[in-house]
């Protein structure tokens, strides 16, 4: 079941473009889709691996919220490579935690992985030392986000380590119109054309709501964490790392 089919949702003209959904079809799609339309991810993914192995600390837990196919969490288990630790990766989507099974089947990591298909935000982090919202928090309620990162610090041990990515906002507006067209010649690189850029943006206009990276920063220390760093950033996609 280890597909690597062609993004092409968005290549026909739609009569009506329906809200972006982890759905099946996206699930099928996902890894062609998610490298062709986000900078820097194929860079961001063995960092996780590499940031997880500094943090993670024997007899805890380690969690990937918004896990997808398990790109993020498989880098996590091979960064805990001498720590003993619990992987727990979650995602709402059961099309996605279905394939995601698959990936962590045919993977040799040693960490055990514990798969749950649920709401992260009904999940009580707890005893962790390195958590990961790899291009999750993005996609959850405004008014939800601050209760979630409190969550992950108050069950971060002191030392332990967010590793936050989003896409991010900017003001002033000069500055968002050239990093948003960047990223936009980014696709066109990638393959994608004007339609299916256009259509991707109509249906992720509601879902994915992205903020600036003061907000983030804010918000950041405003829930418990120490120190707020960007490691990562290409156009308008950023990667922090939040410390308890
Ligand atoms: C952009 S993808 C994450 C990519 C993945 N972390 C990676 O590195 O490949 C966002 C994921 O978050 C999941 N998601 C969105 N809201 C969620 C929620 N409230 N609880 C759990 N998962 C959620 C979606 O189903 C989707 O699979
Ligand atoms: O902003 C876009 O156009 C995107 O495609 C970004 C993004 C993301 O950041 O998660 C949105 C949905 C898909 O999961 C893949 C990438």
């Amino acid at each position: 079941m280890v597909d690597q089919k062609p993004d092409n949702i968005y290549a026909s003209p739609l009569d009506r473009v329906a809200d972006f959904a982890f759905d099946d079809a996206v699930a099928r799609v996902f890894p062609d889709m998610i490298q062709r339309s986000v900078p820097g991810y194929t860079t961001i993914i063995p960092m996780i691996g590499l940031i997880t192995e500094r943090y993670a600390k024997p007899n805890t837990q380690c969690y990937d919220l918004g896990c997808s196919l398990g790109a993020s969490t498989l880098a996590m288990r091979h960064g805990l490579k001498k720590a003993q630790c619990t992987l727990i990766a979650i995602d709402n989507s059961e099309a996605m935690i279905k394939r995601c099974e698959h990936y962590i089947e045919l993977d040799n990591g040693v960490a055990p992985v514990e798969l749950r298909c649920c709401d992260m935000r009904e999940v009580a982090i707890e005893n962790a030392s390195v958590v990961t919202l790899n291009f999750t928090l993005q996609f959850i309620r405004q008014g939800d986000r601050p209760a979630m990162l409190k969550n992950i610090a108050n069950g971060l041990h002191s030392g332990g380590a967010l590793i936050l990515s989003e896409k991010v906002y900017f003001e002033p507006t000069e500055e968002q119109q050239t990093l948003e067209a960047l990223h936009y010649d980014f696709k066109r690189a990638n393959g994608y054309s004007d339609l299916e850029i256009s259509q991707k943006r109509s249906a992720l206009e509601q879902v994915l709501i992205p903020e600036t990276i003061e907000e983030h920063k804010q918000r950041l220390l405003d829930s418990g964490f120490s120190s707020v760093t960007v490691w990562y950033q290409c156009f308008n996609f950023v990667s922090f790392l939040a410390i308890k």
